[in-house]
């Protein structure tokens, strides 16, 4: 080597180093040419906070990646070049500082958020929930690189596998019998149930299932999480439980608190005129803290005092190596006990609403769905989820429920770590990076006819023409995947199989007995719910 060097001469060197500096220079320069992703034009200051839609983002992004297409040089012949315009698969905007970049595709998602998942797991700061509000020690909000984060998933993860849902499935059962039970009964009792929400103008109807199922799967989870055991609809934790979910709708609304996008505002005093923000922090912080600490402090007590039901808190609390844990250790399970019901409660309550929409709306689908349950298993014997593969198109209503209204239409936002580049575009370090699950849903060249409810098409027998499961991307990515995908599962097949077997659900009808068509509107908020609808759910006749 020394002797190839020597041979080069000062001059061959010098011309060596000037053109390795040339390069660098003109990659910089290049990298730092490279444009963002398309997107609308920002204001100077706000960027585009005054096109941010409140209703439904989603749509507006994917509208977004029409409108902001990116110029394509196909058919390169000699003196022939056609100029093609195709949809951009990714999009950005700027919400004062912050860029947000938006992936509509599966594609752009697995590329950026799977495979170069050491720089994409990061979650964006958000100065109101996590510093002002103190949700920083949540899991959704914590960033992949934070100490907690790989006990958190550790302990997720393992209490949330095929093996430990198995364990789960004696409270299934017990809930999903109440579930039947109160679907079974004359809705005219439940009303007294549902007073509480009468606020809230839902129908009588969607009360009616939105409680049951709020019951249900809230049931299921503190059950899960901390051994609770839910009395009635107006069970105190379930309540606790909702108005959290109420508050992060409100404390988590884009582009809502000043103080996200200038921080240092986080240090004006309580008095001072136009803090508001700040005592509306402090009375979040209250209520919301309950959310962790209540259960928890019940659960403990119910361990001293040795009449508890195993649950995650019970079993982490008391390791089996005999050993106490110690306030750290309390404080993680406390946060993963509360991550159990944030993240499986909302979600599960959503898309058992959908799939009673949706059968609504696809009698032809739940007449099928209801001929396999009766042929496989008959009347009698409930669904477990041992059945799954001897109910092919039951399980095929299920995968088509999480594709046609997905429960997290933008997931969860993640943050890039570090300056990266993407199909010729720059992603600066920072940006917000979010993908668009409801777009990917949507798109045309993985469903053919996507608005068509249809659950055969994850059925061919030809693996080449089954399309694409949407648990693929309807449950997130990367480092962040959701951890209760499997228990998501196992409780959506498990409930919905058992209300195909026992139940109609039909239009509700008007005052001339002609059926009406459900309203199909979705809410805005990070976990979409269907809109108050009317329909009617019946005992199955006995044919
Ligand atoms: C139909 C049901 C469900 C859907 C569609 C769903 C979807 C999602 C999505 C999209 C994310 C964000 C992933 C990302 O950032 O890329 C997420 C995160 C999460 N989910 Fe689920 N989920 C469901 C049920 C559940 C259940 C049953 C549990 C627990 C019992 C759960 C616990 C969590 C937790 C703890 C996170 C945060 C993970 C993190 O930040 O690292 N989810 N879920």
């Amino acid at each position: 080597m020394a002797f190839a060097f020597g041979s080069l001469g000062p001059q061959s060197v010098l011309c060596a180093v000037l053109l390795g500096l040339s390069l660098l220079a003109y990659n910089l320069i290049l990298r730092k040419r490279q444009p963002l992703p398309p997107g609308p034009n920002p204001r100077l200051i706000s960027g585009n906070l005054h096109q941010l839609p409140r209703e439904k983002p989603w749509v507006t992004f994917a509208a977004w990646s029409r409108l902001y297409s990116k110029l394509v040089i196909g058919a390169l012949e000699v003196c022939d070049v056609t100029s093609v315009f195709e949809d951009s698969p990714i999009i950005c905007f700027r919400i004062y500082g912050r860029k947000t970049v938006v992936l509509n595709t599966l594609r752009s998602a697995t590329d950026l958020l799977d495979a170069r998942s050491s720089i994409y797991s990061a979650r964006p700061a958000a100065t109101m929930r996590n510093e002002l509000v103190g949700r920083k020690m949540a899991i959704f909000n914590m960033s992949a690189q934070h100490p907690r984060f790989k006990t958190y998933r550790r302990l997720l993860n393992s209490s949330l596998n095929a093996r430990s849902t198995q364990g789960y499935l004696h409270i299934m059962q017990d809930e999903r019998k109440i579930l039947l039970d109160n679907l079974a009964a004359d809705p005219e009792p439940f009303i007294a149930h549902f007073r509480r929400y009468v606020q809230v103008h839902q129908s009588q109807y969607l009360r009616f299932v939105f409680m049951t199922t709020v019951r249900n799967a809230g049931g299921i989870i503190l059950k899960v999480a901390y051994g609770w055991t839910v009395e009635g609809n107006d069970d105190y934790f379930v309540s606790l439980m909702e108005e959290a979910f109420q508050l992060s709708a409100e404390i988590n609304a884009p582009g809502k608190w000043l103080v996200d996008a200038f921080p240092l505002l986080r240090f004006v005093p309580t008095w001072f005129p136009g803090a508001r923000f700040k005592r509306e922090a402090e009375r979040y912080r209250g209520r919301m803290s309950e959310v962790e600490s209540v259960p928890h402090k019940w659960a403990k007590k119910r361990i001293d005092s040795g009449t508890y039901i195993e649950s995650f808190t019970s079993q982490h609390l008391q390791p089996e190596d005999g050993r106490t844990v110690d306030s750290q250790e309390e404080d993680i399970i406390k946060w993963c006990s509360a991550a159990l019901y944030a993240g499986g409660a909302d979600t599960t309550v959503s898309a058992l609403s959908s799939f009673v929409l949706l059968m609504a709306l696809h009698p032809e689908v739940q007449k099928r769905a209801q001929a396999e349950i009766d042929e496989v298993l008959g009347r009698d014997q409930l669904p477990s989820p041992g059945d799954e593969a001897s109910l092919p198109y039951v399980s095929a209503v299920v995968q088509e429920v999480l594709r046609s209204s997905p429960v997290a239409p933008i997931g969860l936002p993640h943050k890039v770590t570090a300056d990266d580049e993407y199909l010729g575009y720059r992603i600066p370090e920072g940006s917000t990076v979010i993908a668009n699950i409801w777009a990917i849903a949507r798109d045309e060249d993985l469903y053919p006819d996507p608005l068509v409810f249809d659950p055969t098409r994850f059925l061919s027998k030809n693996p080449e023409e089954r399309q694409c499961d949407p648990r693929k991307f309807a449950f997130g990515f990367g480092r962040r995947i959701c951890p209760g995908e499997h228990f998501a599962i196992t409780t959506l097949f498990f409930n919905i199989s058992a209300i195909l077997q026992q139940f109609d659900i039909r239009k509700a009808l008007d005052e001339h007995g002609r059926e009406v068509d459900p309203v199909v509107e979705y809410t805005a908020t990070i976990t979409s719910h269907p809109k108050p609808f009317k329909c009617r759910i019946e005992r199955r006749a006995s044919d």
